[in-house]
Parts: C-alpha cells; structure tokens; sequence
C-alpha cells in the first residue's frame, strides 16, 4: 500500500488553485511537484507547507491507497501481463477486443483481424483496392497506448485530468487534432449534439463535470449499477468535441477494475441495443443495464478460461 495525493488535487481544485501557484507559493522543485502527482514519497516538510498554505490538515491532502492489489486480481494480472509483454493471454486479447469493439462502434471500417494485425505487428493488411481512412488506423494504435495508460492508474481515484489524458491518447495525431478549435484533451469548444439529443453547453462542461465527479467521488462503496449511470451521465454531458463514446468506454473498464467487478467491453453488434440504453436510461435503466450485464457475462468467460488455476 502506498500514500496517494489525489486529496490534494481534488482541493486545489475545488479552491481553484493552480498547481503552478501552490508550487510557487511553497517554493518546492518541478521534480518534487512531479512526485506528488505521481503519488511518489515527499518529506514531512513538504507536506507541512503544504498544509500550512492550504490551512488543512495532512489527512486532507493525502490517503493510503483504499484496497490492496490482492484484492483486485484482475487488474494484477492485467497488469502483469502488461508489464512482462506477454503474447496471447489475456491483457493482449483485452487490447484487440476493446479497441475493435470501441473503434468500430465509433465508425471505423477495421476488422477484428485487421486490429489484431496492427497489434501484433504494427503493420497494416489490407484488402486490395480498399482505402482504409488513415485516422482508423492511428485512432487504433492510440486506443492501444490508451488501454496502458487505464491500467497504470486504474486503482487511482477518477479525476478529471485523468480523464482528459485518456481523450489526449485517443485523439493525438487525428486529423481532428490539426483543426484549430478541436480541443484534444480538454473540453470542448463547440456544441455538439448526440443524435438528435442536445448535450451540454461548452461554458458548463466544466461545472457539469466536476458535479459528476463529485457525486461519484461521496459515493462510499461503488457498484456496477454506479458505473453505468456514471457512464449514461458522462455521456449525457458529452464533454469533449469528440470521442465521448471512446473515452467514457475506457473509464467503465477503468472504474469496474478498481472496484474489483468483472469489467467488459461492449461489443459491436449490440452497439443499437447500447444506444437505446444510454437513450432510454433516465425512463428505464433496464436496457442499458442488460446490456452491461450480458457483456460481463461474456469477458467473465474470458477471464475465468485465462484465470482458472
Ligand atoms: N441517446 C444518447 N444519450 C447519451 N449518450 C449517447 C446516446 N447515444 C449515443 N450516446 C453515446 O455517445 C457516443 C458517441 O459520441 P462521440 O461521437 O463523441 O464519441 P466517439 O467515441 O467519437 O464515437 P463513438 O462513441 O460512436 O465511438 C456513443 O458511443 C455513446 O456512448
């Protein structure tokens, strides 16, 4: 178990802080900064400026990490894997099936081999005298460096500058990127609309957000049930320009890891039955919870083939 700061960003934040101000204000080092955003170990010192300029007490600013990795067996094996690049097991075949599945409900035209061969390979096949939008396959590769990025800090509280790193990776290097009002990884300078429902105004994204995240965060114990309305929220405010279905697809499995339950990765096919679960949710949770449901269902089947002893 480890110390964790995410108490302190979460109060610079409600008091408008900048990091920049606090690092001033106390006269710490880049590097010491950039160990409490890594939750890396700092002198009492430190933390007794701290409290002295934000006029806290030290139990305001840091925590012990809530569970222990034990108690989250996926995720340490997720993690594992990761780390050792191990082939065919189960981290490598989360990867293809999360980022086919997610690109493609986004609209990419790449096949499940077609994203298993840029994994394996980082190359591309491709079907003679069929062009292949360049954005498919760099949005493809982006997902992957995304999916490390979820399990690095998947036991780490959900913040917002998290989730804005997760909409960064994924739209790095689009052609979205180069437009000069589309924000990669940050909110979004446009209206934008879901189908035919209206989302969020810019101007208020980021109190909508920090509202959610709030919310989520008083919750004492989260459940699956709490991760998916999260997800149906987070969807309803549609945050960024583009890429919500992507990144909100990344905090479920995030969230489901950290809190020990069998994540899943929402499949293609049932991408209409998914629709019309994040459209009819606030009426009937139902439907968009068997959808959830029916696709833990199938990663647990996964998980038990690469987890049973
Ligand atoms: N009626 C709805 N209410 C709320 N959210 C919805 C509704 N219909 C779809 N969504 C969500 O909006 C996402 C689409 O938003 P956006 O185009 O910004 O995301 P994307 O990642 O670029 O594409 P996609 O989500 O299609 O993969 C859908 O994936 C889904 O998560």
């Amino acid at each position: 178990m480890a110390i964790q700061y995410n108490k302190l960003f979460k109060l610079l934040e409600e008091r408008a802080i900048l990091k920049t101000e606090l690092k001033k204000g106390i006269g710490i080092s880049s590097a010491t900064m950039a160990k409490l955003t890594k939750n890396e170990p700092v002198s009492l010192k430190v933390i007794e400026d701290i409290c002295g300029f934000l006029h806290c007490q030290p139990g305001d600013i840091m925590e012990m990490e809530q569970e222990l990795q034990s108690e989250r067996p996926l995720l340490k094996l997720l993690k594992e894997e990761k780390e050792m690049k191990l082939k065919g097991g189960l981290y490598h075949q989360t990867q293809i099936k999360l980022a086919y599945n997610s690109n493609r409900i986004e609209g990419s035209i790449l096949s499940e081999e077609q994203t298993r061969y840029i994994y394996e390979t980082n190359t591309i096949a491709m079907p003679k005298e069929e062009a292949t939008p360049i954005d498919d396959i760099i949005e493809t590769i982006n997902h992957f460096q995304c999916f490390d990025y979820m399990i690095d800090v998947a036991d780490q509280e959900l913040t917002e500058e998290m989730i804005k790193v997760f909409h960064r990776l994924i739209k790095s290097n689009t052609s979205d990127s180069r437009k000069e009002w589309f924000k990669v990884g940050d909110y979004k300078a446009k209206p934008n609309m879901v189908g035919e429902n209206r989302t969020v105004s810019p101007g208020k994204v980021k109190g909508e957000m920090a509202k959610l995240l709030a919310d989520y965060a008083s919750l004492e114990a989260v459940q699956f049930e709490d991760i998916i309305a999260f997800h149906h929220q987070f969807e309803s405010i549609h945050p960024f320009q583009d890429g919500n279905g992507r990144v909100g697809r990344i905090i479920l499995f995030k969230e489901c890891l950290r809190w020990g339950i069998v994540p899943f990765v929402i499949d293609e096919r049932h991408k209409l039955f998914y629709y019309r679960g994040l459209k009819e949710f606030e009426t009937a949770k139902g439907y968009l919870m068997d959808t959830c449901y029916s696709a833990q269902d199938e990663y647990k089947k996964l998980v038990d083939y690469f987890m049973e002893e």
